[in-house]
């Protein structure tokens, strides 16, 4: 596996830290062992874990390479809590749906606890995008300690895929969802179908230990550059995805070609 890191300059304190691989394939095999390293680490160390999941292409394919990798085995898939950052506002079961892609490409082929699995539900549940939401919002209060300090439980890992316009999870450029305070939000009239859908927003994001936002691809470029300078979240919103403790970009090279010069040189060309 080719790795080239940003220089030392790059791993200030609070600066997110960027890792670079070959290409789009490496990329997920790289952060599925990266996630399968980091849950262990957090079971060894407190008896469980949480892991925010994500759509997208690169986020899927994070989640088939944890399938195919005999370390998965490493990872005590009972005693893990699953959440999502977003997800699509269909019925259960719908191929567009982030849990679906999530439970085709891994959950279905790990030995999970369905109680622990927590998705936001669809249209097929009765409830409207805005109550469930609220739905989330209240498991998420639930499952908060008093360490979170917060009505969001300090996940241990949160996975982020990036669009072109450097939106992450269902929170868009300059839309209304950007300036709530609460945890989980319904979106509307979002510009990548379908256009309902439910999202945490950046307080919620925030709360994470670690934020994982994973890129691949010469047209999430710009967006990289956007998001490691200083941009405001509003109209940068993964300007805004930071962890409390750790923050990564993990990408591949075409995303990576724009890295701000100020944030140092490529390890090697
Ligand atoms: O529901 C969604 O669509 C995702 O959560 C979204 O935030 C996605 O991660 C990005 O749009 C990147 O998607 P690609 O990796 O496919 O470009």
């Amino acid at each position: 596996m080719t790795r080239e890191t940003v220089t030392a300059k790059q791993a200030s304190v609070g600066a997110p830290g960027i890792v670079v691989h070959r290409n789009a394939d490496v990329l997920a095999k790289a952060v599925a062992a990266r996630i399968i390293t980091r849950l262990v680490d957090a079971q060894s160390a407190k008896g469980s874990a949480s892991l925010v999941l994500t759509g997208g292409t690169v986020g899927i394919a994070t989640l088939a390479a944890i399938a195919a990798t005999p370390a998965r085995d490493a990872v005590d898939w009972r005693r893990l809590d699953i959440w999502w950052g977003d997800e699509r506002f269909l019925p259960a079961g719908d191929k567009e749906r982030n849990e679906t892609g999530a439970r085709d490409a891994l959950l279905d082929h790990v030995d999970v606890d369905p109680g622990r699995v927590h998705v936001m539900r669809g249209p097929d549940s009765g409830m409207t995008a805005e109550e469930s939401a609220e739905s989330y919002a209240a498991e998420l209060r639930a499952a908060a300690r008093p360490e979170d300090h917060g009505p969001v439980p300090g996940f241990d890992v949160m996975l982020l895929g990036m669009g072109p316009d450097a939106h992450v999870a269902s929170l868009f450029p300059g839309m209304p969802a950007l300036y709530d305070t609460r945890p989980v939000v319904a979106v509307h009239g979002s510009p990548k179908p379908p256009p309902t859908r439910i999202s945490l927003t950046l307080p919620a994001i925030r709360a994470a230990r670690e934020v994982w936002v994973v890129a691949a691809g010469a047209e999430k470029a710009g967006a990289v550059h956007l998001a490691l300078s200083a941009s405001g979240p509003v109209q940068v919103p993964a300007a805004g995805a930071r962890g409390r403790q750790r923050t990564l970009f993990l990408l591949d090279r075409a995303a990576a070609g724009k890295i701000p010069p100020e944030l140092g040189r490529l390890a090697s060309p």
